[in-house]
């Protein structure tokens, strides 16, 4: 671990006993999460990308053991969390908080907006009398663009942008130091969006925040991220400085196909050019021997099928985890870079 490492996971896993149906009695599991090592630095945003399914949510809850993993080690600001009892991890929550996708189902509709967020001040006994709750609840709002015309009304009675500023409020009235953003403006309006993540990145800097930003959208992880980390089903196959990513430096098959798949933002700007990949994406329950991308990789071998490739750093900043790191570099690498072109960024 290093001194600026802030977030350090080791081979953490969480398996899902699959229940019922089909599968009744034959002791399946979803692996969601499959073995992933990585480390988020302090102050810095950790971008996490990846299709529907791949495991980028239970990862983030793993962080905050909002759920339990099933084998390895998390470490926050040097604790490794798993060994915790309930009333260490109940103390070190107040350093750690979490912005889900949907506000409207992640805030309580019964309750006002000063009692949502005065129950965190409570849980972790963070102002003493009512008074203190009371201004340190108007300070938060304020810091995230709302007032204290606010306190009074029901979640029924804001907008969607707005429910997700009491959502970033509630989780930063603690003074974390670490956040998870779990795709926090996915459920949004294209006009609030940009609004939220400019105030995601000023709150960083005024609070020296290190985020874990979860996404499947590669603009808005440009945007935010100073790293990236691409998973497929459950691994983490790629982590790569955001400067590698806006240049293209690109090693793994599967994040070229990621790029080459999403469309440009501009529709001027769109082409027809054809997906490099095919096939579905396999079953996290049935995951493929080897490599878990052989059966939708464009340069598959043998090797592939039957070795997994380690995440191993390729160069400094840069780690893949890909039998053949150069094909993607020399072959899809043209193709990414006129892709990125066509980002407007
Ligand atoms: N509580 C659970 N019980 C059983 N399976 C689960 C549970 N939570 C997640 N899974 C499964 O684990 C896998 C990973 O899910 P996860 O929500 O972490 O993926 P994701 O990348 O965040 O997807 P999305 O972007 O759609 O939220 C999926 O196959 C999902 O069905």
């Amino acid at each position: 671990m290093k001194m600026k490492d802030f977030i350090v996971t080791e081979n953490l896993k969480k398996y899902f006993p699959v229940r019922g149906g089909l599968f009744k009695q034959k002791n399946l599991y979803v692996h969601a999460v499959d073995g992933i090592s990585i480390n988020i630095r302090k102050g810095e945003t950790f971008g996490l990308a990846g299709e529907s399914g791949c495991g980028k949510s239970t990862f983030g809850r793993l962080l905050l053991r909002l759920i339990e993993p099933t084998e390895g080690s998390i470490y926050f600001d040097g604790i490794d969390i798993t060994k915790l009892d309930k009333d260490e991890m109940r103390k070190l929550r107040r350093r750690m908080g979490i912005v889900f996708q949907d506000p409207k189902s992640s805030l309580n509709p019964r309750m006002t907006i000063y009692d949502t967020l005065k129950r965190p001040l409570e849980i972790h006994r963070l102002a003493e009398s009512e008074e203190e709750k009371y201004d340190k609840i108007v300070e938060i709002l304020e810091a995230v663009g709302l007032g204290e015309e606010h306190l009074s009304r029901y979640p029924h009675e804001l907008s969607g942008g707005q429910l997700q500023r009491v959502s970033i409020a509630r989780a930063i009235i603690t003074n974390p130091d670490f956040v998870v953003l779990d795709e926090p403006t996915s459920a949004l309006d294209i006009s609030v969006q940009a609004q939220i993540l400019n105030l995601l990145v000023n709150l960083q800097r005024k609070f020296n925040l290190t985020y874990l930003f979860i996404s499947h959208d590669i603009s808005v992880l440009q945007y935010m991220s100073d790293r990236i980390g691409i998973m497929y089903l459950g691994k983490v196959v790629e982590i790569l400085s955001i400067d590698d990513f806006r240049k293209g430096e690109i090693y793994h098959p599967y994040t070229a196909y990621l790029l080459l798949s999403t469309p440009a933002l501009h529709p001027s700007k769109r082409t027809s050019r054809k997906v490099i990949l095919t096939g579905e994406v396999p079953s996290p329950i049935n995951v493929p021997p080897g490599c878990r991308f052989h059966v939708r990789c464009p340069f598959v071998t043998q090797k592939c099928k039957d070795e997994e490739p380690p995440l191993v750093e390729i160069k400094k900043d840069h780690y893949v985890a890909c039998h053949y790191p150069d094909k993607t570099r020399e072959e899809l690498g043209p193709l990414v870079r006129e892709k990125l072109k066509m980002y407007s960024l």
